[in-house]
């Protein structure tokens, strides 16, 4: 029997961001594996027209739960939502929706974030920083509550090369910057946004470095634990291989290399590509709890959840193996064919970033118009440049996370619980896990069927035919122009060709004289 699974029997729990990729699978395990759990709460937002009944009813619909559903049948009942917007005033909890939570909460799950990459910064600390402070003040009230856990990024401190389990101070106290996003106006926020964030390369690391200060600073007497998770990738093993859900992080890459808009990359291809599948993420974060719960840890622990210094794996690598798998996995209606690679510096960026990425968009668009439609392609070419800008810093840069603390909760398991539990990145078999990555890429993200992997292949060839045309086509135009215009070019040619009619007729007179 699962000493973990047990303890979370009969548990109220209250998870921010249960709606996102993360939470949705941290939901889902825990219901799976403590199906008599008492009742989980989670604050959500009303979003894009749905209400929040209708956006539960979509996430226990969707393929994450089928499992669950049958462990849990009555799942529906278990989960309770509230209204709730982490950017309001006490969360906008209407007050009996407070006193419930109040009364009845055991374990906290804060997962809910922004996460992009170019927040304005009063939005990110809004709700990276205040909301957190705000939960923890929340949680302070609750007479039942057990743990508290946060969860972080690895990258709060990106600026650092090492980074062990421990909170970095700020040179300015998230509470002083609290305030000052109460009464700063938009334009000078964005003037001394730089200055804030210093060496790091966004307002979402920088905050959430500022909510993991206001975490140690403000929990008081609860129990808390912050879990620091890298670059979250699909699913590793449950419910199932390769589930993801959104295009964060390596997700939207692999779309565009396999729709063949991505064809080169600044990356660092010897730098570790620190990748942690959600579901590892979300064994250690259940773990974390129960533990934090029950041990009552003197100190604030944090646990990383990476696997570079466990299980290290290279961009180079990782490239390989994406590239292979698309071979024998084509995404369909690719634009061009798969061949990204990566380039090392401003100057060959630059270059293929004009030859690969922009003129077949330029020629694309080209076409379009003469058929009568709207041109489009270069716009989307734009918009997947500047993220790659965005997200190039993470691939060019090498970190060392120290991972005591999970390696010390890993042997406080019994065997069962690390089995039900399982987060040790070491048993994670990269090439394995990278196929079923593509392969849930395709299937739960692009929606595509694994019936259209011939007609998929069918396109990639004629994509290769017109390639070769292409380049022939160019090759001859170039030629002709040069032989039209340079006398050195002509000799060059006439050379050529005399020496192939030398050659045909060697040939052509040696065969004779054999017979
Ligand atoms: C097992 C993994 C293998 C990886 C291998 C990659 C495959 C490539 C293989 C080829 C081989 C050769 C070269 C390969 C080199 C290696 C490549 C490395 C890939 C690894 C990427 C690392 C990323 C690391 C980042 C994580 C570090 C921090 C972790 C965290 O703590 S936070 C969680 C991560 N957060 C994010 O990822 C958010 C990032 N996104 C944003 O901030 C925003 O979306 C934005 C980029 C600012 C864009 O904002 P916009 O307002 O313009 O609009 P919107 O958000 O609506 O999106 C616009 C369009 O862009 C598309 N899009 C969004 N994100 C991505 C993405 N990650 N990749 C590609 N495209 C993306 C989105 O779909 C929209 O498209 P449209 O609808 O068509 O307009
Ligand atoms: N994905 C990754 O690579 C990594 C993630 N992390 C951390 O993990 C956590 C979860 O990330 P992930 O699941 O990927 O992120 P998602 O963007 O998928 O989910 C974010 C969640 O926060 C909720 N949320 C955002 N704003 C509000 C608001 N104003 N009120 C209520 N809820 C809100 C979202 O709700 P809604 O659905 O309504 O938008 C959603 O449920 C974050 O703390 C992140 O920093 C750490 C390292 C890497």
């Amino acid at each position: 029997m699962s000493m973990i699974a047990a303890f979370y029997s009969n548990k109220s729990l209250l998870i921010t961001g249960a709606t996102g990729f993360l939470g949705k699978v941290l939901m889902e395990k825990l219901f799976r594996t403590s199906p008599h759990l008492k009742v989980i709460y989670i604050l959500v937002r009303p979003k894009s027209g749905q209400t929040l009944q209708e956006r539960v009813f979509q996430i226990l619909n969707s393929k994450l739960f089928e499992k669950v559903k049958e462990v849990c049948p009555n799942v529906h009942e278990k989960i309770r939502p509230i209204s709730a917007d982490l950017n309001q005033r006490d969360f906008a909890i209407s007050k009996e929706d407070m006193q419930e939570l109040l009364s009845c909460t055991n374990i906290i799950f804060h997962c809910a974030a922004t996460v992009r990459f170019d927040a304005h910064l009063r939005e990110a600390v809004q709700l990276n920083v205040t909301a957190t402070q705000q939960l923890l003040l929340m949680a302070s009230q609750m007479p039942k509550l057990e743990a508290f856990i946060h969860i972080s990024t690895a990258f709060s401190n990106c600026n650092l090369s090492r980074i062990d389990e421990v909170i970095y101070p700020c040179p300015v106290e998230p509470r002083k910057i609290i305030d000052s996003m109460e009464w700063l106006d938009d334009s000078i926020i964005d003037e001394i946004t730089p200055k804030l964030i210093g060496d790091r390369p966004n307002t979402y690391t920088y905050t959430k470095a500022l909510g993991e200060i206001v975490v140690q600073q403000e929990s008081g007497n609860l129990n808390v634990a912050i879990v620091r998770p890298s670059i979250v990738g699909a699913t590793w093993q449950e419910p199932f291989p390769g589930w993801v859900d959104n295009v964060n992080g390596p997700s939207g890459l692999i779309i565009a290399t396999g729709k063949g808009f991505l064809r080169s990359i600044k990356a660092t291809p010897m730098a570790v590509a620190d990748v942690i599948p959600v579901d590892t993420v979300v064994n250690l974060t259940i773990a974390v709890g129960w533990y934090t719960a029950v041990h009552r840890p003197k100190s604030t622990l944090i646990y990383h959840s990476t696997s570079g210094n466990l299980n290290p794996c290279n961009w180079h690598k990782m490239g390989l193996h994406v590239l292979a798998t698309m071979e024998k996995i084509p995404f369909e209606s690719a634009f061009r064919r798969p061949n990204a690679d990566f380039t090392t510096n401003n100057f060959t960026t630059q270059y293929w970033n004009a030859v690969s990425h922009r003129a077949p968009a330029i020629i694309y668009d080209f076409y379009l118009r003469l058929t009568g439609r709207k041109p489009r392609m270069l716009k989307l070419m734009n918009r997947l440049l500047r993220t790659i800008s965005m997200l190039e810093y993470f691939i060019n840069h090498s970190w060392e996370w120290s991972t005591n603390n999970t390696e010390m909760l890993l042997s406080e398991l019994s065997p069962e619980d690390q089995r039900v539990f399982n987060f040790d990145v070491r048993q994670l078999n990269w090439l394995e896990y990278i196929e079923n990555y593509v392969l849930g890429v395709k299937k739960y993200l692009l929606k595509e069927d694994l019936a259209g992997i011939p007609k998929a292949k069918q396109h990639l060839k004629r994509l290769r035919n017109i390639h070769y045309l292409f380049n022939t086509a160019l090759f001859l135009i170039i030629w002709r122009l040069l032989i039209a215009r340079s006398q050195i070019a002509r000799n060059i040619w006439f050379f050529i060709v005399s020496f192939c009619y030398k050659f045909i007729s060697y040939f052509r007179a040696s065969s004779t004289l054999k017979i």
